[in-house]
């Protein structure tokens, strides 16, 4: 545990670094900068404070309008394309095609990969792009546009175009307060959303208070995706272009024991040493490679394009952090998806599971459609969190973010993201000896 702590701490701290040369008003400032010009981040607060009310009469947990925190995005009349459909529709391709061909840009995607493959494309067709992580900064001289993991999205700078990948990750009660945060505070001339149709409703409701023009874009899946009748059975039955996922890095590594049969190769969740992922995908994707058979994690699902036939579930259930459950229509849809995508050596993908009892279940979800999104992950700003705890100034780190976080109002299209674990982070960094800012960023990265 120390040495986890330890290993947090230095990134923690090159990341509040990298935050500051970035110039992220939201998250780079620093508790002795707090100064008058602080507040104009937290907006519409500003009004209240110079009609001369002092603070301790002011309700800092008041999260009830968040696209007030980017004064830069609200500057804008941003003209907002959601690009919606299934998966393995060309959502991505078409919003990357305009990123490509505007002046300046940033690219938003839940994984390092993703970001990674962004930034490559990017590059080769002569586009300068940083690749910007929570691990590493790849700078390219005189670039103008950046592939990040969507937590390390610049709310300060202009762009001409950015756009945020896998978008109904808004719900994701782990990190749906980094895509909340994005779609609220980019200040982009045009943002391209892509994603499933039913984050549409909640993005337009919330949207409503930014002055933004806001246009549906629909898709259509580009190649079949059929649905298996028979299941798996037996792992002497997997075959080239085969990717069984699983939800456990113990099971990862039991089935990779069928390496006598077949190559394996793996793809963690977040397990990865920094450039393996890469090195993994990009080993499976080439057909010179002794690498034929994929066993990833559930990661998989956000988005990747590799060169699989087949997607076989090693199980329907999952370890969610608090309980065993099924999987969600979401879920089995974003991961059956990876399946024969267009443009690649399987031009038909099919879906089953290992057990035949699992075969209902992943029948009927492909054939649904995923709930609507009701509501978007929240998590208080610096900002806001540095001035409540002035009000307090007896009070640790984890007392202040404890009681701001009991306290927190909301609207109707917000839920706080991931309460219990933010707190039991900040119960142990509450320990060390550090400042306010590298704690809330170990507790919210
Ligand atoms: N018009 C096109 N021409 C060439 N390739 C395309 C075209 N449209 C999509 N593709 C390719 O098809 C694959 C799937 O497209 P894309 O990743 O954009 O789909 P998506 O709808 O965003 O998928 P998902 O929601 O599953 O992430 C990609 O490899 C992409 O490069």
């Amino acid at each position: 545990m120390a040495s986890l702590l330890l290993r947090r701490h230095r990134k923690a701290s090159a990341f509040g670094i990298s935050r500051i040369l970035q110039g992220d008003m939201e998250l780079i400032r620093l508790p002795m900068e707090m100064n008058f010009e602080a507040f104009l981040s937290v907006g519409i607060r500003m009004r209240r404070y110079s009609s001369g009310q002092s603070g301790s009469n002011f309700d800092f947990t008041d999260l009830t309008c968040p696209h007030m925190w980017y004064p830069t995005a609200r500057r804008k009349k941003r003209k907002v394309f959601l690009h919606v459909g299934p998966t393995n529709s060309g959502k991505t391709y078409h919003a990357l095609k305009r990123l490509e061909s505007s002046a300046s840009g940033i690219y938003c995607g839940p994984l390092r990969l993703l970001a990674w493959e962004v930034a490559k494309r990017m590059n080769k067709a002569k586009v300068p792009c940083d690749l910007i992580t929570g691990q590493e900064r790849d700078e390219v001289d005189g670039a103008r546009h950046k592939a990040v993991t969507v937590e390390m999205a610049d709310v300060a700078s202009h762009y001409h175009c950015a756009v945020i990948d896998e978008i109904q990750m808004l719900g994701c009660k782990a990190r749906g307060f980094s895509f909340t945060r994005a779609l609220l505070g980019i200040a982009a001339d045009e943002l391209h959303l892509c994603g499933d149709v039913a984050a549409v409703p909640l993005i337009q409701e919330m949207l409503k208070v930014t002055d933004d023009h806001v246009e549906v874009q629909s898709y259509e899946r580009l190649s079949p995706l059929v649905p298996l009748k028979v299941p798996l059975g037996s792992f002497s039955n997997i075959k080239t272009g085969d990717c069984i996922v699983t939800f456990s890095r113990q099971k990862i590594y039991k089935f990779k024991m069928g390496e006598s049969i077949f190559a394996l190769w793996f793809m963690g969740h977040c397990h990865q040493r920094l450039g393996q992922d890469r090195l993994q995908a990009m080993m499976f994707n080439d057909e010179t490679s002794e690498f034929d058979v994929l066993v990833a994690s559930d990661a998989i699902g956000m988005g990747l394009n590799l060169n699989i036939s087949r997607i076989i579930f090693s199980s329907m259930k999952k370890f969610d952090g608090a309980e065993m459950r099924e999987l969600t229509v979401p879920e089995i849809k974003q991961i059956g998806g990876r399946a024969g995508r267009y443009g690649s050596k399987f031009p038909v993908g099919e879906v089953t599971c290992l057990d035949a009892n699992d075969l209902p279940l992943l029948h009927s979800s492909l054939a649904a459609p995923s709930p609507i999104l009701e509501q978007a992950g929240l998590l208080p700003s610096f900002d806001l969190l540095y001035m409540y705890s002035r009000l307090h100034p007896n009070c640790g780190f984890y007392q202040i973010l404890e009681h701001f976080l009991e306290n927190a109002k909301l609207s109707e299209n917000y839920f706080i993201s991931n309460c219990e674990d933010i707190l039991k982070v900040a119960a142990v960094v509450d320990q060390l000896p550090l400042g306010m800012h590298d704690k809330y960023l170990f507790c919210v990265r």
